[in-house]
């Protein structure tokens, strides 16, 4: 294998005890980050805005909750887990000028140091723990004694400490035990843009929703065409991380190899892919980022009506009201936050 794989052994995480450390953001990552570094024995104080609606949450968690400007202030390492269009404003408010010589800066995302929103002055030590999955799953996976992957990447070593302190970052929030790889910070921004738009969430939920229209149009009833694009997709997902592409084929017929390794081609056409390198380029260029900051500028017009498109389309209300009826889809965190 070509890429180094860091694994617990790999990793010192006492470089953290007797280390002050902010975590600022209390959604998906900044929980996650927060509650797994105090399971794991540090010194964790969370940074909010005055008036958050998660100060309540982080305090009833054992938390203990600052300002971001006060949490940043008494702390030695400060993880940015807020919205990447909110963190250059945050940052040279509240933050920046609490930052001293040898403090830490870390990202879990590279977005805001790659297309320069954020620059770190000299003197300090500017590294990323982006976790490769959904900060519920980092949360969950960790108490189940497991962890969810992580890269890390150093943008600015200035102690000589930075790369040993994401190292012992990732396995305070349980990275080293899915495994973490070095990168850098262009590499991440670009890469996860891509996943995320391309193949993850983009790609995947356009993916659902035309197979289950397609179906529907057709006069099949909603709830089979549900079950049938949405719900299994999980099933079938299960088991290509389990064993990849050849145990997911293992385990379903002969007959859905064939409509599989035949069809799936006819779907993700040269013209998909033609488009996927168009959608790569306007993130290596920029123009993804420039947009996005934009569009936040601009208090998110397009964002807020595609959002509202989504939320109101029939794939949604079936799936609630089918969800509902699954006794084993268990009430999670999520559900309680969107349903
Ligand atoms: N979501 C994910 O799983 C992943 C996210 N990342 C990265 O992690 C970072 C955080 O993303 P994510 O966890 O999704 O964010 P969320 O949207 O879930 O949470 C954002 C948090 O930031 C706080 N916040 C927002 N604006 C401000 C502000 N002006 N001042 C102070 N606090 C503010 C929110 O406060 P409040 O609680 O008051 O609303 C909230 O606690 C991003 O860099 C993202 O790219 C990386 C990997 C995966
Ligand atoms: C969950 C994750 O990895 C993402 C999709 O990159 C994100 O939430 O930004
Ligand atoms: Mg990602
Ligand atoms: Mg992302």
């Amino acid at each position: 294998m070509a890429a180094k794989v860091y694994y617990e052994n790999d990793a010192d995480s006492t470089l953290l005890n007797g280390k002050k450390i902010a975590v600022i953001g209390y959604g998906s990552q900044g929980h996650a980050h927060s509650l797994n570094l105090k399971d794991s024995g540090f010194d964790v104080r969370v940074g909010l805005r005055e008036g958050s609606k998660s100060w309540a949450k982080a305090t009833e968690a054992g938390l203990s909750v600052k300002t971001v400007a006060e949490a940043a202030k008494e702390a030695d390492i400060i993880m940015i887990l807020i919205n990447d269009e909110y963190q250059g404003d945050v940052y040279r408010e509240s933050i920046a000028p609490y930052v001293e010589e040898g403090n830490a800066l870390v990202f879990g995302h590279g977005f805001n140091i790659h297309f320069g929103q954020i620059k770190a002055p000299k003197g300090v030590d500017v590294f990323m723990v982006a976790p490769k999955g959904p900060g519920h799953l980092v949360r969950r996976t960790y108490q189940e004694g497991k962890g969810v992957p992580a890269l890390i990447a150093v943008h600015q070593d200035a102690t000589g400490n930075a790369r040993a302190l994401a190292l012992a970052w990732a396995k305070g929030i349980g990275g080293t035990r899915g495994g973490v790889l070095e990168t850098t910070f262009r590499e991440e921004t670009e890469t996860d843009l891509f996943g995320e738009q391309a193949v993850l969430c983009g790609g995947a939920t356009a993916l659902v929703k035309a197979g289950f229209e397609t179906l529907v149009n057709a006069g099949y009833q909603p709830e089979i065409a549900y079950f049938e694009c949405l719900h299994e997709l999980k099933l079938i997902v299960d088991l290509l991380y389990e064993a990849g592409i050849a145990g997911m084929r293992y385990s379903i017929s002969d007959t859905a190899q064939y409509g599989d390794m035949t069809r799936g081609p006819r779907i993700v056409t040269d013209a998909t892919k033609a488009e996927m390198v168009q959608i790569l380029k306007e993130i290596q260029t920029g123009q993804f980022a420039k947009e996005w900051i934009l569009e936040n500028k601009a208090n998110r017009p397009s964002f807020n009506a595609l959002a509202a498109i989504d939320q109101e389309s029939q794939l949604e209300a079936v799936g609630k009201q089918l969800r509902g009826l699954m006794s084993w889809v268990k009430k999670t965190d999520v559900v309680e936050a969107t349903e």
